[in-house]
């Protein structure tokens, strides 16, 4: 086994996906992690998880670790905990439902507060999920676009429904968080050359667990 592929089984990342109820969360984490999809909703209750190994380009593999978290908990006790030092955090909403879109900036300032502490940030991506049902949209693409400019993060649009840019939704949000991380370990590279000459380079890459 060479040494990249070594590393990679090493490497997870914490994804968390928010917004309101019924937006489409758990059809996101369920189309990626087990390429299905369910018509009928269930509510989730608290929090789920999946997990799933993906490939980026050069070769790297990582795997995700998809918190999947009601939309009921807005608001309740234990947000914060779920939060708290994800590596990446997908804003979703319904381009169907304007008042899921609105409600962002909740849920959005509540991650921002919750991971004032952590050492990195995560890495934002607004996802607008039921693309499918365009003919049906209400919040204008241009709204959408405000939003990623105005807060610097990376715009999506998907259909959990039809499978459209799930899987690429998800690399790119690991491929930003992964870049992020190899940028900070070259600025902790050149502060502590001696540790690291004793502990060999990748062994840094622990900084994603
Ligand atoms: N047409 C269409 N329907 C979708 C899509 N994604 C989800 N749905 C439907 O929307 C409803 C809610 O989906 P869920 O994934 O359960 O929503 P959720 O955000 O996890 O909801 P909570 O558990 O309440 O937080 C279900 O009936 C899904 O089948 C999509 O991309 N297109």
């Amino acid at each position: 086994m060479s040494d990249s592929e070594e590393d990679s089984q090493d490497r997870q990342l914490k994804i968390v996906v928010l917004g309101d109820g019924a937006c489409g969360k758990t059809s996101l984490a369920t189309r990626f992690a087990q390429e299905a999809f369910g018509k009928q909703y269930k509510q989730t209750i608290g929090l789920d998880f999946f997990l799933k190994r993906i490939s980026l380009p050069g070769n790297l593999n990582v795997t995700l670790q998809v918190w999947d978290i009601g939309g009921q908990t807005l608001g309740g006790k234990m947000l914060d905990k779920y939060v708290y030092g994800a590596h990446g955090v997908l804003l979703v909403y319904d381009i169907t439902n304007y008042q899921s879109f609105e409600n962002l900036e909740d849920w959005f300032s509540l991650v921002k507060k919750a991971n004032e502490e952590a050492d990195i940030q995560p890495v934002f991506s607004l996802v607008g999920n039921k693309i499918d049902m365009e003919h049906m949209r209400t919040v204008k693409a241009d709204r959408h676009q405000r939003f990623c400019q105005e807060n610097s993060i990376v715009s999506q649009f998907v259909s959990a429904k039809t499978g459209d840019s799930v899987y690429l939704c998800f690399q790119r949000v690991a491929a930003e968080i992964l870049g992020r991380v190899v940028k900070a370990d070259i600025v902790n590279y050149s502060q502590d050359t001696v540790a690291r000459t004793v502990n060999p380079p990748r062994s840094s890459m622990c900084v994603l667990q």
